[in-house]
């Protein structure tokens, strides 16, 4: 059934099996699951549901591939990357109205997605020719070293919902350009725009009689299914997942028996710091953007909102107006600006910890209930007189809820800023140079915003410390998780 949010030229082109060795085929289970479009509930599609077979059969075929694939010349995979950047983009509107379809979101942003998305695949186009090496005459003067790098082998890549196109071509474009073959296993709630992008891969590479085994697709409703049989199995050699801490440890635990490379994007908790010397209409826009992507459903979603008390109310008085002007939807309709959450038990979990907070004395000055419309919406929600210790503040939300807690001095809000087990990101509005340098030494974080809603970059290194992950994706460091060095003595 094809809802009119995708329309039905898009359709017919989103393949619904798995891919094993350039070819898509039913599972092997005989099973398949439903894809809903969260706005309406309406089931878009039956996937294939892969099992344990699938998954053995798509690392024999990117075991197999790998010989050949790493011995191409890098300039053969820039290129074919560099084709793969060129198509997402002239086809930009419809992988973004399946983004939108899948997922939710406006469509605005899911062509953003797209373009952010496209552009990892264009900047390791690039880097896929300059591995960096080295050759030197050893301190000792007996002898040279040179160190090469080689690629690390088969890896699994395990995607998240919320961003179907960046996420996997954040992974997949750095592991073909170093040469590694990949088994993928895309989020269960929106598999069709990793289909439709491993398509692209796998047509231009039997369009260049590369090996087709390079690109794998396994969809299934158990990860685990796919990623136990795998990540037991020695010929997998490296493991790539971004999701829930909770999930990450459990496979970082599985991975640890054949001793595999990992790269670990996990949850968040991210403050948002507004000083006294900010500028207060600058971090109201940030503050939307930092909160409000994907409707507050990002791993470098503001989750907390920390103000100096000086201009608290300034501050929440204006977020407060920016929300009233947000226009909740259907995210292909004209004009929405907010989209649902992917799915109901979603609505329960923001709905639980905005009541938790209400209970507890919090304000509710704008949202704080659900639209009257079908569909898995949450209105934008701001909150204060927010106490630190609740859930809404301790616990990374995902929804469009904003809660506001005070502070007193740069120790304090550096203090409350640090209060969590998770260290992705930090965003902080303040004119002074000096005080943003010194937060970027003080708080936990991967990444820090300064005077900016929004720090994604392909060509910039995204990741966290602390519970948010391992390892880095983007830029020079994200091609690194999938090479060895090899160290020679001459
Ligand atoms: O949700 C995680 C990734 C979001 C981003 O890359 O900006």
């Amino acid at each position: 059934m094809t809802p009119p949010s995708l329309p039905p030229t898009v359709a017919a082109h989103v393949p619904t099996g798995v891919l094993i060795d350039g070819a898509w085929r039913p599972a092997s289970t005989g099973r398949t699951f439903e894809v809903a479009d969260p706005a309406t509930t309406e089931v878009l599609f039956d996937v294939a549901d892969g099992g344990e077979q699938d998954a053995l059969d798509a690392l024999t075929a990117a075991d197999g591939a790998f010989p050949e694939w790493r011995a191409t010349a890098p300039r053969v995979r820039a290129e074919l990357l560099r084709a793969v950047f060129e198509t997402i983009t002239a086809r930009t509107e419809d992988i973004a109205a399946l983004v939108t379809a899948e997922g939710g979101k406006p469509l605005a942003e899911s062509r953003a997605e797209v373009a952010y998305g496209a552009d990892y695949v264009r900047w390791y186009s690039e880097q896929a020719v300059r591995f960096e090496g080295l050759a030197r005459r050893a301190p000792s003067g007996a002898n040279h070293q040179l160190v090469l790098r080689r690629p690390v082998g088969p890896a699994l890549l395990i995607t998240p919902w919320n961003f179907p196109i960046a996420m996997i071509a954040r992974k997949v474009a750095p592991a073909l350009a170093a040469g590694c073959t990949v088994v993928i296993k895309p989020a269960q709630l929106t598999p069709l725009t990793t289909a439709y992008v491993a398509e692209i891969i796998r047509e231009e590479l039997e369009g260049r009689g590369l090996p087709t085994g390079v690109v794998n697709v396994v969809p299934s409703a158990s990860a685990r299914t796919i990623s136990g049989p795998l990540l037991a199995d020695p010929r997998l050699r490296k493991l790539s997942f971004t999701g829930s801490t909770e999930v990450g440890a459990a496979l970082l635990k599985a991975s640890a028996d054949n001793i595999l490379r990992t790269s670990m994007e996990l949850g968040g908790n991210a403050p948002f710091l507004v000083f006294e010397d900010a500028d207060i209409p600058a971090a109201v826009q940030g503050a939307v953007q930092a909160k409000m992507r994907n409707a507050g459903q990002t791993c470098v979603a503001a989750n907390r909102f920390l103000v100096h008390a000086s201009v608290a109310e300034e501050f929440t008085a204006g977020l407060t107006e920016a929300f009233d002007r947000l226009v909740v939807g259907h995210g292909a309709d004209e004009g929405t600006t907010v989209g649902p959450l992917i799915e109901s038990s979603a609505v329960d979990r923001v709905e639980e910890v905005v009541a938790e907070a209400v209970d507890a004395g919090a304000r509710v000055r704008i949202g704080g209930d659900r639209p009257d419309r079908p569909g898995y919406f949450y209105a934008p929600t701001v909150l204060d007189r927010v106490s630190a210790d609740l859930r809404v503040i301790t616990e990374e939300t995902f929804g469009p809820v904003a809660p506001v807690v005070t502070f007193g001095s740069e120790d304090e809000g550096v203090a409350l800023a640090n209060s969590t087990p998770f260290g992705l990101v930090a965003y902080a509005y303040t004119r002074d140079i000096a005080r943003a340098l010194r937060l970027a030494e003080s708080v936990d974080t991967g990444m820090l915003g300064v005077n900016r809603g929004l720090v994604s970059d392909a060509s910039a290194p995204f990741g966290g410390v602390k519970s948010s992950g391992l390892g880095r994706e983007g830029g020079e460091a994200g091609i690194e998780e999938y090479l060895d060095s090899v160290y020679v003595a001459i």
